[in-house]
This record gives structure tokens, sequence and C-alpha cells, in this order.
């Protein structure tokens, strides 16, 4: 250990170097020995954890030193009526956010006793859009052109990449000398960034070829990965993901203790005219909120929190109850690939009994898509509830601290 020290402080051996020198599991634990003995500050929590480091260290985070712990609770069961998940699940919720799985949790029992969430998925596509440079507006629109007129083409070469990829569509867009190209594919049961990023080099690179506009980047936020954007609410992004159940108004009471009116009131008032007003993309109470637990729980990519935060919610009164809608139109998930073969993390992706490759390539990424939407709608039936009945700062001051 102290000749790697040495070496790491005189210079002779680079912290991220250390895995070619020894196994991944002793190269954390001298890379976090330097930091501690550089820093003064301990780090023996961080370096006390139970995932697999050699998967770890190897494909998910380089520099490693540790690993940080997030309390996982449980809400449910949450029956799903989906396509691709029709069942009653457990659903796992990673946050450090008193009162959120006590919510999520009382979301679900309404739409349980209600006979469950109908969830239907709406499109199915992860998008890469490169950008090109064009001499002049006529050079740019001929590209986008002979992009549309030779999709196939473009297809068989993009699939010469993966053999799990797809690619479904090309949209341009053309602004100046400007060519957006929104490549769109189907990507099985991973969320796709990587499949698709790696196969849409390979199209960027045929475009060039034919048409002379100059690749500038092969990521040029159209896409738009990451990022608050009205082009994945409209056009969809991942899955575009919709979930509705009737809620009666002898359950509204007794679960949410308001009543059918004041919920649409609720809605009306904060999540479409607030939102409004606010000029905000999402038009939800706290969609990210779900998403944000479950994808930490599940490993999925927690920056595609923001695609899924520009969720619709709809609460309508109807005879004897009220119809309750969220319509998710960029979810991006994955149950292979990326975070998702950390063992904690499969581990909660099997209690959903999604973990791995589908029967037929996408049935588990969607099943997965489909109870999310439904435990978002959990979501925002709970706090909408808390809001008509005036409990959320009760709740807070009773849970959250
Ligand atoms: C806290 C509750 C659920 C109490 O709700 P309640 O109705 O007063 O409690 P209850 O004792 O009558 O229990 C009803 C059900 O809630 C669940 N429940 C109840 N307690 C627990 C618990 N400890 N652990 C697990 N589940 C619990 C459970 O399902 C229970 O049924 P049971 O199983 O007993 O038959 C309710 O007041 C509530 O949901 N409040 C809203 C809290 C919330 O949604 N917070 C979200 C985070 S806020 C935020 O981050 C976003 C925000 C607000 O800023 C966004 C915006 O701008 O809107
Ligand atoms: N590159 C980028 O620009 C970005 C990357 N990311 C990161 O990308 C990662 C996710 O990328 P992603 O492509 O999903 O994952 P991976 O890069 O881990 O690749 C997944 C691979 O698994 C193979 N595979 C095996 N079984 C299946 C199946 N049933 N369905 C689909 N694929 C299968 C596919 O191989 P094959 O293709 O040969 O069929 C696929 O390419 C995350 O770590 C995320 O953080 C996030 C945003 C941007």
């Amino acid at each position: 250990m102290n000749d790697y020290l040495s070496g790491l402080k005189e210079g002779r051996l680079k912290l991220h170097s250390l895995e070619k020198e020894m196994p991944p599991k002793d190269a954390v634990a001298v890379r976090r020995a330097f930091i501690e003995m550089e820093t003064g500050k301990k780090l023996d929590k961080i370096g006390d954890f139970t995932i697999n480091i050699d998967r770890a260290a190897e494909k998910n985070c380089e520099n490693m030193i540790g690993a940080v712990q997030v309390p996982v609770g449980i809400a449910g069961k949450l029956k799903v009526n989906g396509e691709y998940a029709d069942d009653e699940f457990y659903i796992p919720l990673a946050t450090t956010e008193g009162a959120l799985v006590a919510s999520i949790n009382r979301g679900c029992k309404a739409i349980t006793l209600a006979g469950g969430a109908d969830v239907r998925i709406q499109r199915d596509g992860m998008t890469r859009a490169p950008v090109f440079a064009a001499k002049n507006v006529v050079q740019a629109t001929e590209a986008a052109r002979w992009i549309e007129e030779n999709i196939t083409l473009l297809k068989e070469i993009a699939e010469t990449t993966t053999s799990h990829g797809k690619l479904l569509d090309i949209r341009c867009f053309v602004t100046g000398t400007n060519l957006h190209a929104r490549i769109e594919f189907f990507t099985g049961d991973a969320m796709g960034m990587n499949m698709v990023t790696i196969a849409s080099e390979k199209v960027a690179a045929k475009i060039q070829e034919e048409t002379g506009v100059v690749l500038v980047a092969l990521s040029g936020n159209m896409c738009t990965d990451k990022k608050p954007s009205a082009i994945n609410v409209i056009l969809g992004r991942g899955k575009t993901v919709v979930a509705g159940v009737f809620l009666p108004d002898d359950l509204i009471k007794s679960t949410f203790k308001t009543d059918s009116k004041t919920m649409a009131e609720v809605n009306m008032k904060k999540n479409l005219v607030g939102s409004a007003r606010a000029v905000s993309l999402g038009f939800n109470s706290h969609a990210a909120n779900v998403i944000a637990a479950v994808f930490l729980a599940c490993g999925q990519d927690p920056a595609h929190v923001v695609e899924g935060s520009n969720t619709i919610t709809t609460v309508e009164q109807a005879e004897g109850g009220v119809y309750v809608s969220v319509t998710l139109p960029s979810l991006q998930v994955g149950t292979v690939g990326g975070g998702t073969g950390l063992d904690t993390q499969r581990e909660a992706l099997n209690l959903l009994g999604c973990a791995g490759g589908g029967e037929t390539s996408g049935a588990n990424s969607r099943k997965f898509a489909e109870i999310i939407a439904a435990a978002v709608l959990a979501g925002e039936l709970s706090l909408i509830g808390a809001l008509g009945a005036g409990h959320l700062a009760r709740a807070h001051k009773q849970l959250g601290r």
C-alpha cells in the first residue's frame, strides 16, 4: 500500500491507472486511502459496501473509491393492468425524502382497491440527433432530402453495429446552414444511449460522405438527452406511456380524506394553470419524485429524471368519482446495460420481475416502464389528495423531519 501511496504522491502513478497495476478491489482501496491521506478526511463509511467492485469499477464508475447508500423503501402492492405488466407489484423506492414512500404507498392502496391502473405504451424509440454544417441553405436542404430518401440504406448501416437495435426513423430539421438529423431506434430491453450513439456515428459518417455536409457534433441537442425540451414532449423519447384509473367517491373519502371536486380543482389550478403560468414543462405534482426513487433503486441513469419530469396529470370529475391519468412522454428505461447489472440494483429489478432481457426483445423494459407509470399515478393521486385535504405540511412535519 505505502509504495502505491508514495507513487501517487510523487506522480509516478495516476489515480485512474491503478486498475492496471492491481485488481479493482485493491485499486479502489488504494485510491480511497490516498484521498484520505491527501485531505485528512475519513472515508470508512464510503468504503463499506456490498456491490461487486470488479463490475462497478470496470463498467460503471471511473476513479471509484466506494459507494454511498440510499435507503430503499417499499410501496404496494400496486395492481397494474398493462400489456406487459399485468400483476400486483411491490415497488422499490430509493429516497431520503421522508413522507415520499408513505405517499406513494397510499396511492398504490387506492389504485389497487379501485381495480388497478390501466397502462399503455404509445411509442417506443430512443433518439440521437447529430448536427451537420452545410455551406448554405441549399446544401442543408438537399442533404435533408437525401437522408429522407435513403433511410433504408442508413438503417442497414446502423444495424451492422448492434444485434438488438433497429433504426425506426430519421427526422431532419434545417436551421439556416445547420442540419440536425434526429435518428430514432428501437433498443430492445436496453435504455439504449450507448447503443444508439455508436450506431449514429456510422450513420453520420455515411451522410457526410454522400452529401458533403460536415459532422460538427454527434449529439446536436435535438435528441434531446438530459435537458428539458418540448421536442421530447411532442415527439416522445424512450417510452411514451399513459396510465389511468377511476376512483369512486367513497374510496377518495376513505383514502385521501377529500372529495372528487376538490381533487379536480387542485389539479386544474395547480398542475395545469400553475404550470402554465410558470411556463413549466411539467404539468404534474411530483412525477420526478417517483421516477427518481425507482431509477436509483433499479440502476437507471438518474439524469433521465429530467425527461421523466415532463409528465402531464389530468383529474376529471366523472359520475360517482374521478378519472385520473398520467402521461409520460419520455420515460427512458432499460433492464439490461448501464447500472442494471450492479448487484443491489439488479435485485430491485428482479423484485419487479423484469431484470435482464425479456422473452421477446423489449418486453422487460416495457413491463418496467408500465410499472413506473402506474407508480407515478400513485404518487400524483396521493399528493393531490393531501393538498386537497390540507395535509401536505402536516405529513412532512410528522414523517419528514
Ligand atoms: C403521509 C400521508 C401518506 C398520510 O396519509 P393519511 O391518509 O393521513 O394516513 P393514514 O394513516 O390514514 O394512512 C393512509 C394510507 O397511507 C399509507 N401510509 C400512511 N403512513 C404510512 C407510513 N408511515 N408508511 C407507509 N405507508 C403509509 C398507507 O397506505 C395507509 O393505508 P393503510 O396501509 O394503513 O391501510 C399523506 O398525508 C400524504 O401522502 N401526504 C403527501 C406527502 C407527499 O406526497 N409528499 C411528496 C413529496 S412533496 C415534494 O417533494 C414535492 C412538492 C410538494 O414540492 C411538489 C409540489 O410543488 O407539489
Ligand atoms: N453514449 C452516450 O452518449 C450516453 C450514454 N449513457 C449511458 O449509456 C448507458 C446505457 O446505454 P445502453 O446502450 O442502454 O447500454 P449498454 O451500453 O450497457 O449496452 C447494452 C447492450 O446490451 C446488449 N443487449 C443484450 N441483451 C439485450 C436486450 N435484450 N435488449 C437490448 N440490448 C441487449 C446490446 O448489444 P447489441 O447492441 O450488440 O445488440 C446493447 O447494445 C448507461 O450507462 C448510461 O448512463 C447515457 C446517456 C448518453
